[in-house]
């Protein structure tokens, strides 16, 4: 072998290398079922906004025992981000409706609280919310809204998110697994439980906090998770993550028709921040003991 073919075999391998190495940083738009994974810069707002024109959107969310303190800003900022120019309808969940500060809404916006009783174990709180979903996407909201979209209240809008989300069932990736590998993934690996993932399978982990669709197939997803949960109870186990695991269950056999990225949940106090521009919906830091107990 000549020096020159040492050279450029050496370039060739450096090359692979690189291309290994920041495979993981090019950020995915399509998922290999060819649904959109949205990114800013992926859309235009302006043709969406006519695809999407009139439609009413739901906002459902938990707000029980001490989580009841982050509904204001989480309301202020959905009014100032959220759907803005839709007909919006807030569904506010919680145990103490006299609690419920005011709250300035623009029109075409409204705000129904409805009563919903405590458990006592924040786990289950956060679970019931399926149980609540199942109930609701079959009795009223049929009538009443076209798409749901399904949060934790212990967030804040802080960019713009609208008609981009919709679509007939919508996740968004967790940020912390966004640049994972599947087998890092904390799906529920344990046989026994519904919510039970093979190695092997699934394609993103995607977080409970954000995710919606149609009135229908919020119906469907939520009807899998609380019979999971149930069953689950049953046999006294509980997934590793909650209804999250059941909802990525769902998720690996019913593929979202749209997947958000990571601009959608986004927590500052994790790494590769600078790889997702905008940052939508944020995480607020909270105590964990205190306000859970
Ligand atoms: C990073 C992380 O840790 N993620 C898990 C954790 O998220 P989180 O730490 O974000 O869970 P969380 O404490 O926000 O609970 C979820 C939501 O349930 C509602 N809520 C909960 C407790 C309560 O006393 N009152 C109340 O209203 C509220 O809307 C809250 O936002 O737990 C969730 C609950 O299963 C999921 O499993 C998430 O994957
Ligand atoms: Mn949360």
């Amino acid at each position: 072998m000549t020096s020159k073919h040492w050279v450029l075999g050496c370039l060739i391998v450096l090359l692979l290398f690189l291309l290994v190495f920041f495979r993981k940083a090019a950020l995915q738009i399509l998922t290999p079922w060819l649904a959109p994974i949205i990114w800013d810069g992926t859309y235009d707002l302006w043709i969406l906004n006519n695809q999407f024109k009139g439609k009413r959107i739901g906002l459902f969310v938990f707000a029980v025992k001490r989580y009841i303190g982050f509904l204001l800003p989480f309301l202020e900022s959905a009014e100032h981000y959220f759907m803005v120019g839709y007909n919006v309808t807030y569904y506010v969940f919680t145990d103490n409706i006299s609690a419920v500060q005011k709250v300035r809404l623009s029109n075409g916006r409204i705000l129904k609280v409805l009563k919903v009783e405590a458990d006592k174990r924040w786990q289950d709180i956060s679970m019931k919310r399926m149980q609540i979903l199942v109930n609701l996407t079959h009795d009223r909201l049929p009538k009443e809204v076209d798409y749901l979209v399904c949060a934790d209240v212990d967030m804040v809008f802080n960019d713009h998110v609208g008609a981009e989300i919709l679509g007939d069932l919508v996740a968004t990736i967790h940020p912390g697994y966004f640049l994972a590998e599947p087998r890092q993934f904390t799906y529920e690996r344990n046989p026994a439980s519904a919510a039970y993932i093979p190695y092997g399978e699934g394609d993103f982990y995607y977080m409970a906090a954000f995710y919606g669709g149609t009135v229908e197939e919020i119906n469907k997803l939520s009807t899998f998770c609380h019979n999971g949960i149930v069953a689950d109870k049953k046999k006294n186990i509980e997934a590793v993550w909650q209804e999250e695991s059941h909802l990525n269950k769902y998720l690996v056999y019913n593929k979202p028709t749209k997947v958000l990225s990571p601009e959608y949940i986004w927590d500052t106090n994790l790494p590769n921040g600078d790889l997702v521009k905008k940052k939508r919906f944020l995480a607020v830091h909270k105590n964990h003991k205190e306000i859970r107990n």
